[in-house]
């Protein structure tokens, strides 16, 4: 019996991004899996962070398109991507400085998805309990438990980046991007961030992960891209990335971890 071809999440087709003169993105196609985990990879100044821009409508590309479930994203602006169902958590959190944790995890949960915003007030209080109490569970999840009355501002920077992922975890999404997720963290942070990481896997949400420390992307990717000046140079399974002489001469300076 053949296996079913793999659902197809995401798919970044023939993108270009140019910035003036300057080619940041070349004939980009990237193909995301449902549930799976994909790290993209790549030497600084690669376009990491301008593809996960295109994709996330914070850039528009110069020619190509993305496709996220059947539906453009192209020309969509980033709330309605967000609304579509994809998250990201950025390089420099963006939290509410001034809110409490468990007020900052809570806050996105009240931008329903379709943009309606209910007046029927018993609905609201048992929607308020019900976000509230899933809120409580991620800080708990998260080991930021002990914090959830603090004030967010005041948080270490490593803090700040579980913070924001618990604030995307609460809108449920269909894709979670993440860049750079564990920047910032001590071995031990990161460590329990790779574990909270995978049983979000285990609950089938699809991740396009960029990272630098290769830790974190061996022990979760599923399948590894690999950038360098702007190109996908290579795509597999993560041994077939490893065993790969053009990233070991582009990106790992010729030697595998
Ligand atoms: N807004 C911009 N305007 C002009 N050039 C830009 C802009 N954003 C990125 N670039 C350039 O595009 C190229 C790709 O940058 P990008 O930040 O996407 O790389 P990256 O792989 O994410 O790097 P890093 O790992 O250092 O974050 C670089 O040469 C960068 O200088």
């Amino acid at each position: 019996m053949s296996e079913a071809p793999p659902n197809i999440v995401l798919h970044a087709a023939d993108v270009i991004k140019n910035f003036g003169g300057l080619r940041a993105l070349s004939d980009i196609d990237l193909q995301i899996e449902e549930g799976k985990t994909h790290a993209i990879i790549g030497p600084n100044g690669a376009g990491k962070s301008t593809l996960l821009n295109v994709i996330i409508g914070r850039l528009p590309p110069t020619s190509g398109a993305v496709v996220f479930d059947g539906t453009v994203l192209t020309g969509k602006a980033p709330h309605e991507i967000n609304q579509l169902g994809i998250s990201r958590v950025f390089q420099t959190p963006e939290i509410f400085a001034d809110l409490s944790v468990l007020h900052n995890v809570m806050a996105p949960a009240f931008a329903r998805r379709d943009g309606a915003f209910r007046i029927n007030m018993f609905s609201a209080v048992s929607r308020q309990t019900e976000i509230r109490e899933e809120a409580e569970s991620l800080l708990r999840d998260f080991g930021m438990w002990e914090r959830r009355d603090d004030h967010s501002g005041a948080l270490s920077r490593g803090d700040k980046r579980r913070l924001e992922l618990c604030m995307c975890l609460i809108q449920h999404p269909r894709l979670l991007l993440l860049d750079e997720p564990t920047a910032g963290m001590s071995r031990h942070d990161t460590n329990t961030t790779i574990e909270l990481l995978k049983r979000i896997k285990l609950r089938g949400m699809t991740k396009v992960i960029i990272e630098h420390d290769m830790h974190v992307v061996f022990s979760l990717a599923d399948k590894i891209s690999v950038l360098a000046q702007g190109r996908i140079i290579a795509s597999g399974l993560p041994q077939q990335i490893k065993d790969d002489p053009r990233v070991q001469q582009a990106y790992l300076g010729g030697a595998a971890e």
